[in-house]
């Protein structure tokens, strides 16, 4: 990595499957505090970007470095939601608990530590009164948080998000955002976020990528990106 505040780096990355590649030469830095928004066509190649960031998907070709600190801690990960995961028979201090087990080998009790931590994250979230709550029985909104305040367990630098405001309705939708916002400008946390929703993203956004079909990248900020062909196209003419 060349420079200190770097979390994540694609040197000249290739992504695909079974040696088919979906995007190709691939360059990106997430630096701490950035707040990043992935946007572009259906089937473009924003998921597989995810997963590769994840560490889910192998690159095809070129490298993926991460910082220390994200070799040492997972990443905070905000799935698109499953109507299977809405349905999860476990309290919410269990499922924000869960936060933890990737980075703690074979040990098989909570620490207290953890305990309290998990507990501190829900009350940054604003739920901590629904932690002896049965997950499935909340509202979509609620649940969100209680995911929000897991990926939070498992990572204090960086959140990656798929598309994380699915089914909720506008009020619980801007919750969230703001949410988020809090998280990035007040504890410093990266967010990396695959959207369709543009007009928070150009307005949350410090970075936007734009993936087009046939794995056309853009890489900038809110302004470069509305100058863009992408950006004019999809920026609902905030140019
Ligand atoms: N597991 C897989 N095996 C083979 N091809 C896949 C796999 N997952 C996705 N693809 C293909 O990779 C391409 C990019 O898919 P991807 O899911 O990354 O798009 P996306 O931009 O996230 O789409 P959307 O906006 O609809 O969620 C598509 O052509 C898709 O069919």
């Amino acid at each position: 990595m060349n420079e200190e505040n770097e979390l994540l780096v694609c040197r000249d990355v290739s992504l695909g499957y079974e040696g088919r590649p979906v995007l190709e030469h691939v360059n990106l830095s997430v630096r701490s505090g950035d707040y990043l928004c992935v946007v572009g066509e259906n089937g473009s190649g924003k998921s597989t970007l995810l997963k590769s960031l994840l560490g889910l998907l192998p690159p095809l070709s070129g490298e993926i470095l991460r910082s220390p600190a994200l070799r040492d801690r997972a990443v905070g990960y905000l799935p698109q939601q499953t109507p299977a995961q809405k349905d999860f028979p476990a309290t919410v201090l269990e499922v924000v608990l869960s936060g933890f087990l990737s980075n703690r080998g074979l040990k098989f009790f909570y620490t207290a530590a953890e305990r309290s931590a998990a507990l501190m994250n829900l009350g940054k979230l604003g739920v901590l009164e629904l932690q002896g709550k049965c997950y499935r029985e909340l509202s979509g909104g609620q649940q969100q948080r209680v995911l929000l305040a897991r990926a939070l367990c498992a990572a204090s630098q960086l959140l990656i998000l798929d598309e994380p405001i699915t089914g909720l309705d506008p009020a619980a939708a801007q919750d969230l955002y703001k949410t988020l916002r809090y998280l990035n400008k007040k504890e410093g946390i990266a967010v990396l976020m695959v959207t369709h929703d543009i007009k928070n993203a150009l307005q949350d956004a410090r970075t936007i990528v734009h993936i087009s079909h046939g794995g056309r990248w853009f890489c900038g900020s809110v302004e470069e990106y509305l100058r863009s062909p992408e950006g004019r196209r999809f920026g609902g003419g905030r140019s």
